[in-house]
């Protein structure tokens, strides 16, 4: 669905995004995460031919951007660097507007297709009033609406949650899941890593342009081979394990194992109580924290923050 080879962005001395090879597949929900000013939004601008490459390749939908930008570029729908909307205008003129401007948004149908885009963003209440009088969470469903008007094989977006609240996120969120068991792929860019945890099945991580990890969230999040066990009897525990335990606070211990059922069984057995046991996973914070430098905007002075 999307692939690029070596993409480069230089703006000047600045190396926006370092030789980047992305691989997004066909039914993916992709999260592409990065601190700020990792180089989420230039990416995302070249794979639309919004900004062009310094050097590299990019494939969507298996056509080379952006010489195929015409024929690609119906089947993505993309929400961009926030919802881009005339702000005299309803939201329902804005998305027959921008219907009108695309290719294959032809007369017939279209209210049809505004009123379904609508609807699947939670606004299809949505009075006559212009979309200044909009709050930011409606202007950003309206953006999403913009995106779904032709049904696109692809939805690219740029931080679509920014600026809505735990229950707008949740709704958008269920909506992103309902259309990508429908068939469309999602790739989307964000810097919320519970979102993407939540949501996405496979993540890229991008720092200081460069891309540092791409993987399946599965994987990422795999067991660690330490169980966290908690006991009464911890130093009981740490006795009979003699070696395995690598941490303890308390009555919490880190044991290096890998099977949870038959450690919980082996002490129970020799009459060990056991409170608390599973296996150890990271988080999807600590694998990004592990991954990347400091925030990218940090200008620290010249005693603090790590030599660049
Ligand atoms: N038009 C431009 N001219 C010069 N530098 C730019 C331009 N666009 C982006 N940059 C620089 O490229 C780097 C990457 O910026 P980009 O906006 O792609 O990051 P981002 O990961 O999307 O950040 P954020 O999460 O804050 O939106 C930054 O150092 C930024 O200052």
């Amino acid at each position: 669905m999307i692939r690029t080879r070596g993409l480069t962005k230089r703006f000047g001395r600045i190396v926006a995004v370092d030789s980047v090879d992305l691989d997004v597949a066909e039914g993916d929900r992709f999260g592409f995460l990065g601190p700020n000013g990792s180089g989420k939004t230039t990416l995302v601008r070249m794979l639309l031919g919004l900004v062009h490459a310094t050097a590299g390749e990019i494939e969507v939908l298996g056509k080379s951007m952006p010489r195929n930008a015409a024929k690609v570029l119906p089947q993505v729908g993309a929400m961009v660097e926030g919802p881009g909307a005339y702000p005299h205008l309803s939201g329902r003129r804005n998305l027959a507007m921008f219907d009108a401007a695309g290719p294959g948004g032809g007369r017939r149908g279209r209210a049809d297709r505004v009123e379904s885009a609508l609807a699947q963003v939670g606004l299809s209440g949505v009075d006559r009033r212009p979309v200044s009088a909009y709050s930011l969470g409606m202007r950003q469903r309206l953006g999403l609406a913009a995106a779904l008007l032709r049904a696109p094989r692809l939805l690219i977006l740029d931080e679509p949650t920014n600026g809505l609240d735990p229950k707008g996120i949740r709704e958008i969120r269920d909506l992103l899941v309902a259309l990508n068991e429908a068939g469309t792929t999602v790739f989307l860019s964000s810097h919320l890593l519970a979102e993407v945890e939540q949501l996405c099945t496979r993540v890229a991580v991008v720092d200081r342009g460069r891309m540092v990890l791409q993987d399946s969230l599965a994987a990422l999040l795999a067991p660690t081979g330490h169980v966290l066990v908690r006991s009464p009897d911890a130093a009981q525990v740490v006795a009979l394990l003699d070696g395995q335990v690598v941490a303890r606070d308390g009555d919490r211990l880190v044991v290096r194992h890998a099977d949870v059922a038959g450690l919980n069984a082996d002490l129970v057995g020799r009459g060990l109580r056991v409170s608390g046991i599973e296996a150890e996973r990271r988080t999807l914070e600590q694998v990004v924290l592990d991954s990347t430098g400091a925030s990218g905007d940090r200008i620290d002075g010249p005693t603090g923050g790590e030599d660049r």
